[in-house]
Parts: structure tokens; C-alpha cells; sequence
């Protein structure tokens, strides 16, 4: 078993979460739910160079190899981005596009019906026009939709391109959803949240407790999915449901490599 009390491994996490986790690493059948940026993955101005901390990297691989055990990632990026800068093995389960898209031990398959697809055109249009007119915003497409990134624009700048992209297109498109994420706007003609997402792997891994990581406004709904026995871990600052809370990526980090070793013990044990 392991000495949680070494210092420093475990030092920055603190004790009630110590807890739940060793309570989580005896259940018979664990999901672990992750999600990218700002939690896994420090956050950057180039999405596309984007990586998870080298200790996140090592505690994933490990819990992939356990049995009874199974980790997913749950991003608001497109599947093909996320698989790109997770660069993980198969066996990881993959949600995209906040649950639009989802890899699960099969081929993905996201099919848009034909009024969606033209939604999409539209939408490129009308928010291809605000980035163009608006210095340091760009779009980063996704097969449902679009995420208008300003991160390096100025407050101005990135307020007028959230204020006229919100109003545009949702005169274009009836039902649009729209997500307010870390200088990021998203745009969807499909509605799917994090939390179906997780109550999707839940039913698909036949979970019994499930562990859920994330930073973001859109985490808040897996966090609002998670029930008496999971753990959720909110990343960074910023209202949250979840019932831990750890600074960002490097402590999340180490509280993983704390599940994977706990978690170790525990399996060979049952
Ligand atoms: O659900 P997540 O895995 O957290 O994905 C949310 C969005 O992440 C990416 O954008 C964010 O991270 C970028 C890289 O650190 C950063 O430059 C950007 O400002 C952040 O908003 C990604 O590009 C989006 O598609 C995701 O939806």
C-alpha cells in the first residue's frame, strides 16, 4: 500500500480530498473523467501546442493499464484536435465537441442532417466576417460549429467580438447553442453538454464511482452529473459544483499520480 503521509509527494493536496480519493480507488469499477485545457493541460495561446503535464501524461497511462478501470477525456475541442494534443493509446475513451463527438472503443462517427450542415455554413460566414474585422480573433472550426477564440485581442476588441458574433448568429440560427468558455466563445447547432457526456460513460463503462476533472464553465455540467460516490475536482479559480478544488494543472497532476498509486494498491489487492 502506499504512504500517503510521505511528504512532499502528496503535500499540495489537502486531506479531505486524500480521503475521498482512497475511498474512489476501492471502487470495483472506476471512471475517470478528464477534462483538457486547464486541467490536464496548462492553458496556451496556440491551442495546437497544448500538452498535459508530463506527471498528468504518466498518472493517465498508468490508470489506463489498471483493470476495472477506465479514463476518458471530455473536451470541448474536436475529436481530431483533442486526439492530436492528448496523444494518448486507444484504449482511452474520447468526448468531443462537449459530447457531440465521441470515440469509444470504435471508430467515431458524428453525422450532421442536412440542415445542420447548412447552419454550419451560415455560421461560418457570419463569424468568419467578425474575425476578419476584429484584430487577434480567430475561429477554430468543429465539425457542429465554431469556438471563436481572443484570447490575444485586447478587452475591447474581445468584447465587441463576443457582442456582435452572439447577436449575428443567433439571428441566423434559431436554437444555436452558445458557450461561454476561457477566452473562447462556442458556437453549436447541436446541443450536448459535459454532464450527458458523463452520464453516457457512466452507463458505458457500468461505473460505480467516477472521478471528473475540469476548469472551465462547461465542466460545471459534468460536475452537476456526478452523484454520492464520485469525486468532482474543480481546476483553478471561478464558482463550481464540484466538491474539491485544487490551484490548476500541476496539482490536479499530482492528485492523479495519488489515484494511480492508491488506485494500484487497491486493484491488486481485490
Ligand atoms: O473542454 P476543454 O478540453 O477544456 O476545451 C475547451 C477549449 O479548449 C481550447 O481552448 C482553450 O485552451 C487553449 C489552449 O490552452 C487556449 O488558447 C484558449 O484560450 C482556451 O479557450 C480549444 O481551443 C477549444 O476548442 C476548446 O473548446
Amino acid at each position: 500500500m502506499v504512504d500517503i503521509d510521505t511528504p512532499p509527494r502528496y503535500s499540495r493536496i489537502p486531506d479531505p480530498l486524500v480521503g475521498a480519493l482512497r475511498e474512489l480507488a476501492r471502487s470495483r469499477r472506476l471512471l475517470v473523467a478528464l477534462d483538457f485545457d486547464g486541467t490536464l493541460a496548462p492553458e496556451v495561446d496556440d491551442p495546437a501546442q497544448a500538452r498535459a503535464l508530463p506527471e498528468a501524461r504518466e498518472a493517465v497511462l498508468r490508470l489506463l493499464r489498471m483493470p476495472r478501470t477506465r479514463v476518458a477525456l471530455v473536451s470541448g475541442r474536436s475529436l481530431a484536435s483533442l486526439t492530436a494534443v492528448a496523444d494518448l493509446p486507444d484504449t482511452v475513451l474520447l468526448v468531443g465537441s462537449h459530447g457531440i463527438e465521441l470515440r469509444l472503443d470504435a471508430e467515431p462517427a458524428v453525422s450532421l442532417d442536412t440542415t445542420e450542415l447548412r447552419q454550419v455554413d451560415v455560421l461560418s460566414t457570419v463569424l468568419g466576417e467578425v474575425a476578419d474585422a476584429v484584430d487577434q480573433v480567430w475561429l477554430e472550426p468543429k465539425p457542429a460549429g465554431f469556438a471563436l477564440h481572443t484570447r490575444l485581442a485586447t478587452e475591447h476588441n474581445s468584447r465587441v467580438a463576443h457582442l456582435v458574433a452572439r447577436s449575428e448568429a443567433s439571428a441566423e440560427i434559431e436554437d444555436l447553442t452558445i458557450r461561454e468558455g476561457k477566452n473562447v466563445l462556442e458556437f453549436s447547432v447541436r446541443s450536448t453538454t459535459k454532464g450527458e457526456a458523463v452520464e453516457h460513460l457512466r452507463r458505458y463503462t457500468e461505473a460505480d464511482a467516477v472521478f471528473y476533472a475540469g476548469d472551465d464553465v462547461t465542466d460545471e455540467d459534468a460536475f452537476a452529473a456526478l452523484g454520492a460516490d464520485d469525486v468532482g475536482l474543480k481546476s483553478g479559480e471561478g464558482a463550481t459544483l464540484a466538491n474539491y478544488r485544487l490551484p490548476g494543472p500541476t496539482e490536479v497532476a499530482r492528485a492523479l499520480t495519488l489515484l494511480a498509486d492508491l488506485r494500484e494498491g487497491d486493484v491488486h489487492e481485490q
